[in-house]
């Protein structure tokens, strides 16, 4: 379960002391999620959510992470907002890690993907990529060619104990990804990690997104190619063409791709698979023995990666145009 530090009740009542929010009722570590701790914190005002931030969320991050969310907020996006305390400050410290507590958001993400979830991610990721265009803090996505080969740089001696060539697979597509990935797209703020248990729905309606800490600067359609990958794949690896289209149509009905930005696509679900298939090597080769966070399977994105290599344009995922082709590399 993800609660890497453990909060002692004296710590959590003086940190709750400097909010307007009443006293503790209860606090429950959650089990879910990999990179932060995180609490189900209830006091007298209500249930907020305690994260203490951990290993890969970056301290000087946190302020761009905040401001988005109170950015998104105010926008009218549906996300958490970060709780001041008296002193007006959200971000604090607790336990020797940086701590805030962002507002609840009631419901639930899919456990089983339906078409129509994908239908209205699409509207919502790009209601997300508006609200963001007025947004003036930046964050370059540390998470893209150079951190890719920074990571691969890691992981390649151990790479092949996970599956055989994976090593090799992974230096090729490193090579065709930096020959290939695109330039001059429309960049702006993306999520970056928007995948089911960071989108919630109450009954059939989605009512908020969560988990803001990978967000970055990057080519927005970048962020279609993540949920492609997230969204669009059944369990047993098979494409779900029908998805793709869904949340690609919802999407184009509120921000319209251009040519170039469909044309991108293939090489984007590449790049995101790689970058999803690096990060869980890594966390599957640095695993400490006898943690309690599982790690997440790495072949899942080989296996979507595989898929991507072989798609001869955009008619094989969604579209029907005619279009060059990204494979042969
Ligand atoms: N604002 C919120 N309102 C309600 N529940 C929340 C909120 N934020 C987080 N949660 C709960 O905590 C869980 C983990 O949160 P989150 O996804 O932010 O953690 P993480 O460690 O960053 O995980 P991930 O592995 O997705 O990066 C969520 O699945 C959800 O159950
Ligand atoms: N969403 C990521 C983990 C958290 O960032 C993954 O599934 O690999």
């Amino acid at each position: 379960m993800a609660v890497y530090t453990e909060v002692s009740d004296e710590d959590l009542n003086a940190f709750v002391a400097q909010y307007d929010l009443g006293a503790v009722v209860s606090c429950k570590g959650i089990a879910e999620g990999v990179e932060n701790s995180n609490f189900l914190l209830v006091t007298d005002r209500g249930p907020y959510i305690l994260t203490l931030y951990e290993k890969r969320t970056r301290r000087e991050d946190l302020p761009f992470f905040l401001g988005l969310m109170e950015h998104l907020a105010a926008k009218g996006i549906a996300c958490p907002l970060p709780v001041a305390g008296r002193d007006g400050q959200a971000l604090r410290e607790l336990c020797g890690r940086p701590a805030v507590i962002v507002t609840f958001l009631a419901g639930m993400w899919p456990r089983r993907i339906l078409p129509q979830h994908c239908a209205q991610l699409g509207t919502a990721l790009a209601r997300l990529h508006l609200a963001v265009a007025d947004f003036t803090m930046r964050r370059p996505n540390a998470l893209s060619l150079g951190g890719w080969k920074e990571l691969y740089g890691k992981c390649a001696a151990r790479a092949d104990e996970v599956a055989p060539g994976l090593r090799e697979t992974l230096e090729t597509e490193l090579a065709a990804l930096e020959a290939h990935w695109p330039a001059g797209l429309p960049s702006g703020v993306i999520h970056a990690d928007l995948f089911p248990d960071n989108v919630f729905f109450r009954g059939e309606e989605l009512s908020g997104l969560i988990d803001f800490y990978f967000a970055c600067n990057d080519f927005l359609v970048y962020d279609v190619a993540i949920c492609i990958n997230a969204w669009c794949f059944e369990i047993d690896g098979s494409f779900n063409a029908t998805k793709a289209r869904l949340l690609l149509a919802s999407y184009r009905k509120v921000r319209p791709l251009s040519r170039a930005e469909l044309v991108s696509l293939p090489w984007l679900c590449r790049g995101s698979a790689v970058r999803f298939l690096l990060t869980r090597l890594y966390d599957w080769l640095n695993h400490p023995p006898g943690a309690f966070v599982r790690p997440k399977d790495p072949l899942e994105y080989l296996r979507k990666l595989r898929f991507h290599q072989t798609v001869r344009g955009l008619g094989d995922y969604f579209l029907d145009e005619d279009t060059p082709s990204p494979a042969g590399s």
